[in-house]
């Protein structure tokens, strides 16, 4: 790669998993790389995203066991919802500069701003032009607000996790991996919490039958469902925030959390200009990542893509561009089967072929297990546990869901089964560490 005619020779939009986990070893073999970033170097996950969520949530699972085993430990925990705010902010405050310095000391230049092209090898930023070879558009999504009157009064996830003191009362709107997750841990906390759904059906992509288990939990803490709810308009009336739905009925609460999903960071990047294809869903790639401009390349949850978006994928589309762009790699990108999780009480993971999808293809095997009958289960008296094995002919691991309080350990573990198709002969080969959930999980394959 050459430097003589542009400023940079790969410069990124965004400094999120999409970028620095790909970027920061491109720069180490002495490429010229810059990041531009409008906001928190480290994008969503560290800093409004995936670590602050589990800070926040780790008191509510560890609440969660001392329950289940409450005959063992005695009381109940009390939860302390502004220590465990600013513990969040604690554990979360020094990642933007630990991942700066870590992009610095490995040669990369960051440049803070909000960035647009104004032809297909150069930015601008904050008034200043600055050129490149290539580009990787990483911009990443920003929350989707219901576009309906009194709007102002509701509030997105990084508000959630920033309010100092928990609501008595909140409603959330939406009941996807945002809405169930943050509903979870706002019971916990105390809050009388109330989610409205558009249709029936909450997160869509999981084990529906897992997904009613996960809401008949939550119910029975007092999350209050409503099912089919139309919003029509919010209002407030001395303090007390309203949500009007179904053109008739209303629920009133103290705080309201839109979580109707997230939207690609497309707009006022100048793409049409410079002729990038992009829908409603993100930019559109390739195999090989680069967008409708073969020298710009797209990265990370902007991207329009089958696979979910999530920070394993966005972390092992930033590597695979560092593979191409070294010259390490001239294959197309082969996604590997990307694990999920989402975080309540008890957890639903994923990974591979749905059950679903295995019931309609007669060379599969479901297999169901209640994994409560394992006695390593009961010495947490644990009161969740069932998954779903999918096998093919081979008797080869090729899906994995699971409900329980380790079900995204789990699913970890048999990772590596699926991934490398591994045959019950070398599944015998793997021992683990005993007991564990580890040895746990696998003594299922
Ligand atoms: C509440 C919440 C919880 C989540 N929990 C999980 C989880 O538990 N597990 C998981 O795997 N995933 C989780 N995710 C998803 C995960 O955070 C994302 O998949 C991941 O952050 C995507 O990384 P990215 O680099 O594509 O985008 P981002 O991290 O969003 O980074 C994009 C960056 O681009 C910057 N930017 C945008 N436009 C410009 C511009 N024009 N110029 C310069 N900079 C710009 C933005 O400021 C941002 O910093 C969660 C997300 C949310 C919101
Ligand atoms: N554990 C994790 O990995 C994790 C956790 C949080 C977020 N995330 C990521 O962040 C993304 C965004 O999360 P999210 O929960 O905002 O999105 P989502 O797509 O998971 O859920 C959005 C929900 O809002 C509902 N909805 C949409 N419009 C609505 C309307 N008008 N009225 C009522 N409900 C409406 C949808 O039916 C859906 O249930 C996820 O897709 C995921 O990629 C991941």
């Amino acid at each position: 790669m050459t430097t003589n005619s542009y400023d940079f020779d790969v410069l990124y939009l965004g400094s999120g998993h999409g970028t620095f986990d790909g970027a920061i070893p491109l720069a180490a073999q002495g490429i010229k790389v810059a990041v531009v970033e409008s906001g928190l170097i480290g994008g969503t996950c560290p800093n409004r995203g995936c670590n602050a969520k589990i800070t926040l949530e780790s008191p509510v699972a560890l609440a969660q066991q001392v329950d289940e085993m409450q005959e063992l430990v005695g009381n109940s925990l009390k939860l302390d919802w502004a220590a465990t705010v600013a513990h969040k902010t604690e554990v979360i405050a020094e990642l933007p500069n630990f991942i700066a310095t870590l992009m610095e000391n490995n040669g990369i230049t960051i440049i803070r701003g909000r960035g647009h092209f104004i032809d297909t090898h150069t930015i601008i930023v904050n008034g200043q032009k600055i050129s490149a070879a290539k580009f990787v558009i990483a911009t990443g999504l920003h929350p989707h607000q219901l576009d309906l009157p009194g709007r102002q009064i509701i509030n997105d996830s990084s508000a959630f996790m920033n309010l100092k003191q928990l609501p008595k009362r909140i409603a959330i709107i939406g009941a996807g991996y945002i809405g169930m997750e943050f509903a979870t841990i706002a019971t916990a906390f105390g809050s009388e919490v109330t989610v409205l759904m558009r249709s029936d059906t909450a997160l869509r992509s999981f084990h529906q039958p897992f997904v009613k288990k996960i809401i008949d939990k939550l119910r029975a803490d007092g999350v209050t469902f409503i099912k089919n709810a139309k919003i029509n308009s919010f209002s407030d009336d001395q303090g007390d925030k309203i949500i009007h739905y179904n053109d008739v009925e209303k629920v009133k609460v103290d705080w309201i959390l839109d979580a109707t999903g997230r939207i690609p960071n497309t707009t006022g990047l100048g793409l049409e200009k410079i002729g990038v294809d992009y829908d409603d869903s993100g930019i559109i790639v390739n195999e090989f990542l680069q967008t409708t401009v073969p020298h710009i390349y797209a990265s990370g949850d902007v991207i329009k893509k089958k696979q979910p978006k999530l920070t394993p994928t966005a972390i092992f589309e930033s590597l695979y561009l560092m593979k191409t762009f070294t010259g390490n790699t001239k294959e197309a990108i082969v996604y590997p089967a990307i694990p999920s999780t989402v975080f309540t009480i008890p957890r639903i993971a994923k990974v591979g072929i749905s059950p679903k999808d295995a019931a309609n293809n007669s060379e599969l095997t479901i297999v169901s297990n209640d994994i409560l009958d394992n006695w390593y289960r009961h010495v947490e008296k644990e009161s969740f546990g069932e998954n779903k094995l999918i096998f093919d002919q081979q008797k080869r691991l090729v899906g994995a869901t699971e409900i329980s309080n380790h079900a995204e350990d789990v699913i970890n573990t048999l990772l590596p089964a699926i991934e490398f198709k591994l045959t019950p002969t070398q599944i015998a080969k793997v021992v683990h560490i005993f007991p564990t959930i580890g040895s746990a999980s696998w003594e299922l394959l």
